[in-house]
This record gives C-alpha cells, structure tokens and sequence, in this order.
C-alpha cells in the first residue's frame, strides 16, 4: 500500500508510547476502529494509519520533567487518505497533532508513487554547474549588504566590486524587497548589464539571484516577468509563504530559473528541541522535494549556527541519491574565509560557500573579498594550508588576519 511514514519524537512516562501511537495513528486517520463492526472496519482498512515502531530511550530525560524519557515512533499513512501535495501531507501528518504538546516531527519517508509528484530541483547541482561551467571546487556566493535605501546605482557598483572577486553567484539580500529606489524589474537589467561588462573584461561568469517577493498570486507573473528580462535565477523567502508556493514556481515551464530557497523564518518551526519540525526535513529533504535547487542554512560555524549533527544531516538530505535532483547546500551566516576548510570537509565540492559581511568586511573591499574567499578555496583543494597558502595571497593573508 502507497503512503507516507511519519517519524515523531515525544516524551512520557516509560512504557506510555505504544498507546499514544495508536492513538496518533488512529486519530489522524480513521478515529475509532475497535469500536466499529466487521464491514465497517473492510470498507476502512486501507485508510487506517499503521503503527510502525515504537522506540523508547530510557536514558534520554526530559530536562524539566525528568519522569518523562524520550521516545520516537514510526506511524504510517496510507496515500488514499490525501492528495499528493505538501499542504494535504503536512496537514495529515502534523495537523492538529503540532498543536498537542511536546511533539516533533523528525522526518517524513516517501514512497516513490508519492515521490513521483514531486519534480524536485530543475536544474539541481548539476544543471547550476553547467551554467557556470565551473565543476571541480564549491561555488562562491556572496550576498549584497547595507544596500536598503540605497540607490540603483549604489547596487551596480556592488555588484561590479563583487562579481570582480571572482565570485560564482550574488544574491539579494533577503530583506531587500520591491521599492522605489530598486526596483524588482531595475535589480535585474542594470545586475545582467553589470555582470555582462565584468564577463566581456574578465571573462568570468558571475549569476545573480534577485529577490522574488510580494504577495502569493502575483508571484508568477513576476517570476515570467523576471526570465523575459533576463534573469539568472531568484531567491525566494520560502518558509514565509510555504513549500507549495516553491513548488508551484519550479514547476511552472513559463518561469524555469534556478531558485535559491532562503531559510528565513524557518526557525520559528524549526529551532525547538520538543515542538516543531526538524531542520533537516524542512530546510532539507522538503525544500528539494519543493524544488529548489539551492537551500540556504545557517552553517555550524557563523554568526547564526545550527547544531553539527543538524547541520550535516541537513546537507545530506540535499545531496543523497534520490529519485529528484540534488539541492546545493550553502551553509551560511557569519562565513569568512578562514572557515573554508571546515566547510569544505563537512559538505565537500558539491556545496557553495556564502558569505556577506566576510566579503564586504575585506579591508581591501568586496573584490578583496571575493578573491581571499577563492584562494581559500584553492589551498584546501590542493592540500595547503591556509596560513601557508596566506604567505603568498595577499587578499587571503588580510583576512586570516582580520577574522582568525
Ligand atoms: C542563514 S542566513 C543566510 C545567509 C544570509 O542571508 C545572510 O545575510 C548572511 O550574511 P552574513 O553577513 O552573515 O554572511
Ligand atoms: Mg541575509
């Protein structure tokens, strides 16, 4: 039988688990089963929800009531019970259930009938890449910074400065929106002017994703609007208007541009041990089975950091084999150069390195910035140590010695 299987993990009293399983498996399925006669219980057999495990850890207390352990149970939900949309599976998985105390949802397993209505990422890591015709290192993402309020112009030469650094990707910050001085339509033309001057002098490619923001409905258009006028790809604030919403961009055939999920807000969800979802199913497993062929996270290392262990299931969530595209991990916030081999060795070539302010922050400015951020790069791929890769890098040397 087709369907979902819901990983939840719940505390109470030892031996109290296989009841509140039932009930779950029960309660957001069927209701009453016991109570119902032999033809009644036929007909609704194959929407009953199934207990699948029950696991409790007698050693895991709860830090406030410790005559509660920690448990996680496996209920499973068959696909006749709810269309094959984010929406209907969250609302049958996690439901009413999210509202019922200490409960998490730690992971969600799809079966490839269910799978089969989720594209995935459109171009994945492999499409970005032959985009940029960059294979064998991590890409190099840098975001705009203390530019609300300023003017098109003031956004050209950022981007100019840098794109010149040698960096694969610039995005939007996202709390720059449509406004009067930068404009959703201007970001795009003057950016693909800016960055078509910097490819003519340099020969380096440098994409950028714009902001995509405003109300639901009107986001399509603008996203058609953003592919007539060139764009390379969008950022998209996903948590704030839901996975559907991204799924419904990277399906549409009229927008097809990469899209570069923002974990902003997520960790009103997220962030609690006891309620909530896990990180890793929402910024992870969710967000590329939504679409995206980018998902950004807080790394373990910044200024906004995720637990190790979170951070790296997360990443594997968006590169492991699948029957969808892989998502490129960036993990982010508070990234400088001397955090390059760290963030190398935790998601490997296949991952993008973003930083804002450890570009920006460069005493030799964005450009300065952006070239430091690709030594780092290249000392790692060759074996090298930054601090000796640093003795003949200037750019690279400045800022180990700024943010060591
Ligand atoms: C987890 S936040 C994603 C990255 C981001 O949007 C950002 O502004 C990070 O900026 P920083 O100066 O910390 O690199
Ligand atoms: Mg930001």
């Amino acid at each position: 039988m087709s369907g979902i299987t819901a990983h939840y993990q719940l505390y109470g009293k030892s031996g109290s688990f296989e009841k509140k399983a039932d009930d779950i498996a029960l309660g957001l399925t069927i209701g009453s089963w016991t109570n119902l006669a032999f033809l009644e219980q036929e007909q609704l057999k194959k929407h009953k929800g199934t207990v699948r495990s029950v696991t409790e850890f007698e050693n895991i207390l709860h830090p406030i009531h410790p005559e509660r352990i920690k448990g996680e149970i496996k209920v499973f939900y068959p696909a006749a019970n709810f269309s094959a949309d984010i929406p209907a599976i969250l609302t049958t998985v996690f439901g009413k259930l999210s509202l019922d105390g200490e409960v998490k949802l730690l992971d969600l397993e799809f079966d490839t009938n269910i799978l089969s209505h989720f594209p995935g990422p459109r171009f994945g890591i492999q499409g970005i890449r032959e985009r940029l015709g960059v294979y064998e290192r991590p890409l190099i993402m840098s975001i705009f910074k203390g530019v609300i309020g300023r003017d098109i112009e003031y956004l050209a030469q950022q981007l100019r400065q840098q794109a010149l650094g040698g960096v694969d990707l610039v995005k939007d910050d996202e709390i720059l929106f449509d406004n009067p001085l930068t404009s959703f339509e201007t970001r795009i033309t003057t950016g693909r002017e800016v960055l078509r001057q910097v490819y003519e002098e340099t020969g380096h490619r440098t994409l950028y994703a714009v902001n995509l923001s405003g109300r639901t409905f009107k986001l399509k258009d603008k996203a058609k609007k953003a592919r007539e006028l060139g764009a390379d790809a969008l950022l998209f604030n996903v948590h704030a208007y839901g996975l559907d919403v991204l799924q419904e961009l990277a399906e549409d055939e009229e927008i097809q541009l990469p899209l570069m999920a923002h974990p902003a807000y997520s960790g009103a969800f997220t962030s609690s041990g006891f309620y909530g979802v896990s990180t890793a199913l929402v910024l992870g497993k969710l967000t590329r089975y939504a679409g995206a062929d980018f998902s950004l996270f807080p790394s373990p290392y910044g200024s906004v950091a995720l637990e190790k262990s979170v951070a790296l299931s997360l990443g594997k969530e968006l590169t492991k084999p699948s029957e969808v595209k892989q998502s490129f991990p960036v993990p982010s916030a508070g990234i400088h150069p001397g955090l390059v081999p760290l963030l190398m060795n935790d998601y490997g070539i296949d991952s993008i390195i973003n930083a804002g302010g450890g570009v920006h922050g460069h005493p030799a400015g964005a450009t300065g910035g952006g070239l430091a951020f690709r030594q780092a790069v290249s000392a790692v791929l060759e074996g090298i140590p930054l601090e000796e890769a640093a003795k003949t890098q200037s750019e690279l040397n400045t800022a180990l010695e700024l943010w060591r």
